[in-house]
């Protein structure tokens, strides 16, 4: 297996206080990694120990099969990257901007600048300095100015901050892209769940400075990947029951009355009728599909993903 990034045991301490703890990511040659965690999870920061722009205080990187030291520079040039608030030419334009940033990278090829401002959907306001820019539109000239030199990684942190629908899904669509069609590999964090699980090969979520996990989105479909959601008028009799009766013991309660069972051999149409026998209304029962999302919060608990 090639792997183009990786930490064993990444620390980083600010004031006595990990806000980065033995963190170990392996992001394969070719991939689009997904790296989820809500604000202040530690995203940003591991992101920037990678591109050596603060240094760990514990643990080891390697980037491109080689460690990362102090003066390790030279790797650089093979990654684009975005992490925070995108800093441009304000008074330039925003060709200006990619023009110069493509002088600075050793890479002349004008026909680039006009491909990935069309690619970001920037073509028309290519004149204009960002200055002038919406929060979504220098979200979208950042993205540019990181994939313009079609470099071997990517490191996008948050990358649809900002970004409407439509934006969104053409970010999406773009990353796909230079994923499969110039194997470029992405490494993209976001706090929205779903948005990684549609374009993820790789997923790994971090919670306080902790990594929660890392597995493939293959291995993830092939287990549960079906449960089943009832909604009862009385979800506490009903989870006796189940429990009890019925020796189901892998179930959720989750907003409202709703009870998720995950992987039971006991037929529906079996609990349905349980329930029934004891006066237990049943609302709704029904087969779902796990998303990414009901995988984590069987994995960390409800409403523990945003705190
Ligand atoms: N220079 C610093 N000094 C002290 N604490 C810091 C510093 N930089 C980051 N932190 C703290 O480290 C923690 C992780 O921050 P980080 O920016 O990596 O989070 P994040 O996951 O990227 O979140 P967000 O999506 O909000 O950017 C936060 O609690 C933050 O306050």
């Amino acid at each position: 297996m090639s792997y183009i990034v990786q930490t064993r045991n990444l620390t980083k301490t600010y004031d006595g206080q990990d806000v980065v703890s033995n963190v170990s990511l392996n992001i394969k040659k070719g991939e689009i990694y997904g790296f989820l965690g809500s604000n202040g999870a530690g995203k940003s920061t591991i992101m920037k120990m990678l591109m050596n722009l603060i240094k760990p205080s514990n643990g080891e990187i390697e980037m491109f099969g080689e460690p990362i030291k102090e003066h390790s520079f030279t790797y650089l040039k093979r990654i684009g990257s975005m992490i925070e608030y995108p800093i441009f030419y304000e008074k330039m334009t925003a060709w200006e901007n990619l023009e110069l940033h493509c002088a600075y990278m050793g890479y002349h090829n004008k026909q680039a600048i006009s491909d990935v401002l069309e690619w970001v959907g920037l073509s028309n306001v290519s004149h204009k300095p960002p200055q002038d820019f919406s929060l979504g539109m220098r979200q979208r000239l950042c993205v540019a100015r990181a994939i313009i030199t079609k470099p071997e990684l990517v490191i996008l942190d948050e990358p649809i901050n900002g970004l409407d629908p439509e934006g969104i899904q053409s970010m999406r669509r773009l990353f796909k892209r230079l994923n499969k069609e110039y194997g470029i590999t992405l490494f993209i964090s976001s706090h929205i769940i779903g948005e990684i699980e549609q374009i993820a090969d790789t997923v790994s979520m971090i919670k306080q400075g902790k990594l929660v996990e890392e597995t493939s989105m293959d291995l993830l479909k092939e287990q549960n990947t079906e449960y089943i959601e009832l909604v009862t008028s009385d979800p506490k009799k009903a989870s006796v029951i189940l429990h009890d009766q019925l020796n189901i013991a892998n179930f959720k309660f989750v907003e409202g009355q709703a009870i998720r069972i995950f992987s039971t051999d006991v037929p529906q149409a079996s609990i349905a009728k349980a329930l029934i026998l004891k006066d237990i209304d049943i609302h709704s029962i029904n087969t779902k599909q796990t998303t990414l999302e009901d995988y984590f919060i069987r994995k960390i608990g409800l409403n523990k993903i945003d705190k």
